[in-house]
């Protein structure tokens, strides 16, 4: 759990760097310096005769004197330009003899093809190992034939074989029919990156086609295996697919993962420092969770310390009481966490109050979580109604944010307070496993009574002095046994093995026994 961010220092002003264009920026520098509204600007009206631009000096520019004057001081002559090529007969739009090769292509490409400005062209390696200036060389017809007619006229393979290539395209929603680049080096791929003279009219350069191929989610595919009844059929609809789930992954730092994996279906929970979102993986046709930091981890310290969660969840390995975990990865700066799909967390204010057989079931399920999770030596430190989900009639504890190994080799954070064992508030720490007994009681303690816990004051004392009141219609055995696990002292607390074993779980211990 992260505690404290500071904002790293990088910001936006990477982004806002790359968008301004030097000769601009050097020239609304020179143009403020000149005009002494800046502190370079009061230098160089001291000094007069020093440039403070010497780099832009060759640039033209209408300044005052005297930097007018120092403008007009002899200079190397420029390298001469190189002859202009002869311009195609048929040249559509005049091209800016002054920006590189590489730019231009960027323009078509961000234009043409994105509509959308220059800065959204993605710059990371892989991509740019696929634009080839020489592959480049295809003109812009005169007037743009909208190549969109032909995308409506594709004649679509109405066979069975023929539907999943047409769902593949039906995406694409543009010029040219593409298809999903799967992989850098698929040979097919190549062959499919080959100008070919059919191409040569057409509007869209060949590597737009390549990059929109790569940028461009697949559709939902639906998995005939997969009764989720969760699962709305209306994201499989090609129709939905365009408004919904197609537009090109490109992220501020390029390539999206999560928009390319995943179809993303509505926010389910926020906590203080993520927001977790119920998604379809579009390939597998399967619900998850997605969980993604809410504030950018801008240095190693902040990333590590989201990491414990994803290091203690694939330690852990699976267990049915444990939320389960599959992948995590970081883009622009944020975590995301693939998690198993659970129906809902436990709250005391959206549910009412626990009845004694859902509250034992709940004690026992998350008890035997507890055993295996303290059987591995981690301690999970924030257990909390907020973090026990329910998935099918079976609870799981989740958020492993505050985990740490119970042997105290590791940092401790504190989860939340309400639930927080006295221990832990005297910063005692040599039972951390009895921290989760203690929590887990005060959890059920609460979902039972079905208010709130107090945050502070004399009750929240009282709590912790073992003063609980009674829970009418619950059985004297049940109420001795939340009791005990809320003991002032960590040592007289029960193990969740002990827990386990007690005799108001032998139905239930049965009926587990039998599966
Ligand atoms: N796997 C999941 N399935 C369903 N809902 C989930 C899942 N994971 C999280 N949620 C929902 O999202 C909420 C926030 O998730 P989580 O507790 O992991 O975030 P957090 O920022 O670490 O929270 P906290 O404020 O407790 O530190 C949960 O309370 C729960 O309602
Ligand atoms: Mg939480």
């Amino acid at each position: 759990m992260l505690r404290t961010k500071t904002p790293g220092p990088r910001g936006g002003s990477k982004s806002r760097r790359r968008f301004t264009p030097p000769a601009t920026k050097a020239q609304a520098q020179m143009a403020a310096a000149a005009a002494g509204s800046s502190p370079s600007g009061e230098l160089s009206q001291k000094l007069e005769h020093v440039t403070l631009f010497p780099l832009f000096a060759d640039r033209p520019f209408a300044s005052p004197k005297p930097f007018g004057e120092l403008l007009e001081e002899p200079r190397p002559a420029p390298a001469p330009a190189p002859a202009p090529a002869p311009a195609p007969p048929q040249q559509a739009a005049p091209v800016d003899a002054d920006v590189p090769m590489e730019d231009r292509d960027a323009c078509i490409l961000s234009q043409d093809f994105f509509c959308t400005p220059d800065y959204l062209t993605p710059d990371a390696p892989q991509m740019a190992s696929s634009f080839d200036a020489d592959k480049e060389n295809i003109l812009c017809p005169q007037s743009p034939e909208k190549s969109v007619a032909r995308s409506k006229r594709y004649k679509r393979d109405s066979s069975p074989k023929g539907r999943t290539t047409d769902l593949l395209e039906a995406d694409s929603q543009e010029i040219t029919p593409v298809r999903f680049s799967l992989s850098q080096d698929d040979p097919e791929e190549e062959k499919m990156a080959q100008p070919s003279s059919q191409k040569r009219g057409s509007y869209v350069p060949h590597s737009a086609r390549v990059l929109r191929s790569q940028v461009t989610p697949p559709p939902c595919i639906k998995n005939p295996y997969n009764m989720d009844p969760r699962i709305d059929d209306n994201v499989f609809c090609v129709r939905k697919c365009k408004s919904s789930g197609s537009s090109p992954s490109i992220g501020a730092d390029g390539l999206s993962r999560y928009r390319t994996d995943f179809h993303e279906i509505e926010q389910i929970g926020c906590g203080n420092f993520s927001v977790v979102f119920k998604v379809l993986r579009r390939i597998e046709g399967c619900l998850y969770a997605v969980k993604r930091s809410i504030k950018q981890l801008h240095n190693d310290m902040d990333r590590r310390q989201a990491l414990k969660e994803v290091h203690t969840l694939v330690a852990l390995g699976n267990h049915e009481n444990i939320v389960g975990y599959f992948t995590s990865w970081f883009e622009t700066e944020k975590l995301f966490i693939q998690m198993e799909l659970c129906d809902r967390s436990l709250s005391v204010n959206g549910d009412k109050p626990l009845e004694f057989g859902d509250a034992l079931e709940l004690l026992y399920q998350i008890c035997k979580g507890l055993d295996f999770i303290h059987g591995r030596g981690v301690a999970h430190l924030d257990v909390k109604p907020d973090n026990i989900y329910v998935r099918n009639g079976i609870y799981k504890l989740g958020d492993f944010s505050c985990a740490t190994l119970i042997d105290r080799s590791l940092a401790i954070e504190e989860g939340d307070s309400r639930y927080m064992p006295p221990e832990m508030l005297n910063e005692k720490h040599e039972h951390l496993d009895k921290v989760d007994i203690f929590s887990l009681g005060a959890a059920v303690y609460e979902l039972i009574r079905g208010t709130p816990l107090p945050v502070s004051g004399h009750q929240f004392a009282s709590l912790r002095e073992g003063k609980i009141s009674l829970l009418p219609g619950h059985p004297m055995q049940f109420q001795s046994l939340i009791k005990s696990m809320m003991d002032p002292d960590p040592v007289r607390r029960p193990s969740a093995k002990e827990i386990l074993g007690h005799p108001i779980f032998e139905k239930l211990r049965n009926a587990s026994a039998k599966k």
